[in-house]
């Protein structure tokens, strides 16, 4: 069977700066795949790509077979492709079981009423917000903040998850219960891209990465392979970080 996600020969030019250049790869079915890269090096535009807010200036994007660059973003989602943003963005002014309906309501399958608020307690439940779903958005931690938001990206059903640097700013414990929630993604059968920087959350959850540095991709294989390559170290990680 095709890979569930195969990028081929991917490139995007702004203006003058060509931002991604001839990038290919693929994430299989169920599998959790690292996108890292100093800063600029592209993950975001990469990801921008496969979910449809920018138009690739060349190149494929497949999800089984099925080519979905040059969709529209809705048009991308239908096709199970969810994904969250370094700023978490709630709805404020909502609740916690609010907001997930509202993706619920525009989202992939268009749940409204009674069916609606079970799904989304469901989702609530899955990301550890069971039971919570009355309260304020304001009051929430940041953990919870990003519980909810993956909640919200859970609420189309995705088959393929883009999560960019969804961990980032938690504590060392929540980063723990952050790594736990990517776990049960993949075991619920989802496949995740994960744009990450902190290489421990990188090792616990990624088998194989992609390292981009300028738009290109330098590295692609094993996690601890890919972290001791010498270009990788060079590039990103720095002298005592392999
Ligand atoms: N809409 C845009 N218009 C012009 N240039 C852009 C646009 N989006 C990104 N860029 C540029 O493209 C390059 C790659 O940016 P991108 O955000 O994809 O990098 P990144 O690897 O995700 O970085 P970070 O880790 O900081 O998020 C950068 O030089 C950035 O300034």
């Amino acid at each position: 069977m095709s890979s569930h996600l195969q990028i081929t020969h991917l490139r995007k030019r702004f203006g003058g700066l060509v931002a991604v250049k001839d990038v290919s790869f693929d994430v299989a079915d169920g599998e959790v795949v690292g996108l890292l890269g100093p800063n600029g090096s592209g993950k975001t535009t990469v990801l921008n790509m496969i979910s449809g807010a920018l138009l690739p200036t060349a190149g494929e994007i497949t999800l089984r077979g099925v080519r979905i660059s040059r969709l529209r973003p809705d048009r991308i989602a239908r096709h199970g492709v969810a994904r969250t943003f370094q700023l978490v963005r709630p709805l404020p002014s909502l609740t916690v079981a609010e907001n997930v309906l509202v993706s619920l309501a525009f989202g992939r399958f268009k749940h409204w009423g009674p069916d609606a608020r079970d799904l989304a307690e469901e989702k609530l439940a899955f990301v550890g917000l069971g039971g919570r779903g009355g309260e304020n958005v304001a009051n929430l931690t940041y953990i919870d903040q990003k519980r909810m938001e993956l909640a919200r990206a859970l609420a189309s059903e995705p088959a393929l998850l883009l999560l960019d640097e969804w961990l980032a700013g938690l504590t060392p414990s929540e980063l723990q219960i952050g790594i736990d929630l990517v776990r049960r993604l993949q075991g619920a059968g989802m496949s995740v891209l994960l744009v990450e920087h902190i290489m421990d959350a990188v090792r616990a959850l990624c088998a194989r990465c992609v390292v981009m540095n300028a738009g290109e991709i330098i590295a692609h294989g094993p996690t601890e392979t890919v972290l001791k390559d010498p270009g990788v170290v060079a590039a990103y990680l720095g002298d005592g970080h392999a």
